[in-house]
């Protein structure tokens, strides 16, 4: 796959940060993946040059809910066999989707060093990108923990269940007690009405405030919808598909607040640090390596 022509052409220019969103859960099934491929697929409707980074490397699925085949996954790239820019694939509309590999149990069992090797190597892709949206596990894993504090905004999504409320919550709490992260946005989704969403981000919210020095902010809700199912069968995005359904209109009202969302005035940790250094750095500096190599080797 071709890169586009100015991918490695920004040696004198500084770019401006990609913004980098990441999207977590918590509990499984709730609807991660349909919010990170429809927010991405919304972002790009609205002109933003992005890249959909799938890192669900137990059970991968973002290629098979757009249609794509991958040659290469990131199991590819930890294996030695191809480097990060092979994995790359050109979705729907110029969206550029890096897949995961799904089934491959010891991808799950990745080193932590190994997760931050990758979001380095990420930076040095140097692709011309707006915005980087993270499709994250389920869970707690220390790989969900690194690529939300290394993202500026996490998106939690949480489904009207108890248990997707608990695990919401014990996600949040380790994000912010072991990482950091005081800036949560929460996003409800298969909701029945709007209230719904609200009263559970009231409930998040709540008890978070009480225990956790973090602040939740309610980025909206995404109402259960049958076109979004559709959607999914036809491994289409919904705001592809089925433009003027309820869940694609929300997703599309969810990616213009996401787009207003301030830039954050400093680093929040180390990580994010060197992801905003090496993302306005240049790939073609003098001693550049792949740290990604490095950090796996
Ligand atoms: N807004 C919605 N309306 C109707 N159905 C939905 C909605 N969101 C998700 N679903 C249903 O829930 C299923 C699971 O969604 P999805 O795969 O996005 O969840 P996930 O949290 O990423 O799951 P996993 O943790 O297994 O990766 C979808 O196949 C779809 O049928």
């Amino acid at each position: 796959m071709p890169l586009p022509a100015d991918s490695n052409a920004s040696s004198h220019t500084t770019r401006a940060p990609v913004r980098v969103i990441a999207v977590a859960s918590g509990k499984g099934g709730v609807g991660k993946t349909s919010v990170s491929v429809n927010l991405a697929m919304s972002l790009v409707h609205a002109g933003q040059r992005t890249l959909l980074l799938d890192t669900d490397l137990g059970l991968a699925n973002v290629d098979v809910m757009l249609g794509l085949s991958p040659q290469f996954t990131l199991a590819d790239v930890f294996a030695g066999r191809c480097e990060l820019r092979d994995t790359l694939l050109e979705g729907p509309r110029g969206l550029w989707v890096v897949p995961a590999a799904s089934g491959k149990r010891h991808m799950t069992e990745l080193l932590p060093q190994q997760h931050i090797g990758l979001v380095h190597a990420f930076c040095e892709l140097d692709l011309p990108i707006d915005v980087m949206v993270v499709d994250n596990a389920a869970g707690i894993a220390d790989s969900v923990l690194t690529f939300c504090q290394a993202a500026q905004d996490v998106i939690v999504v949480v489904c009207d269940e108890p248990a997707s409320v608990t695990d919401a919550y014990a996600l949040i709490k380790v994000l912010s007690r072991e990482r950091g992260v005081n800036r949560v946005q929460v996003l409800a989704n298969q909701v029945a009405n709007a209230n719904e969403g609200r009263q559970l981000f009231e409930k998040l919210e709540r008890v978070s405030s009480r225990f956790l020095d973090v602040t939740l902010h309610y980025l909206g809700a995404i109402p259960r919808d049958e076109w979004l199912r559709r959607a999914i069968q036809r491994q289409e995005a919904v705001v592809e598909a089925f433009p003027g359904s309820p869940s694609a209109l929300a997703f599309r009202e969810i990616a213009r607040r996401a787009r207003q969302w301030q830039s954050p005035q400093g680093p929040r940790g180390h990580v994010e640090f060197f992801m905003e250094r090496l993302i306005t750095q240049s790939a073609n500096e003098p001693g550049h390596h792949d740290p990604l190599r490095s950090a796996v080797a």
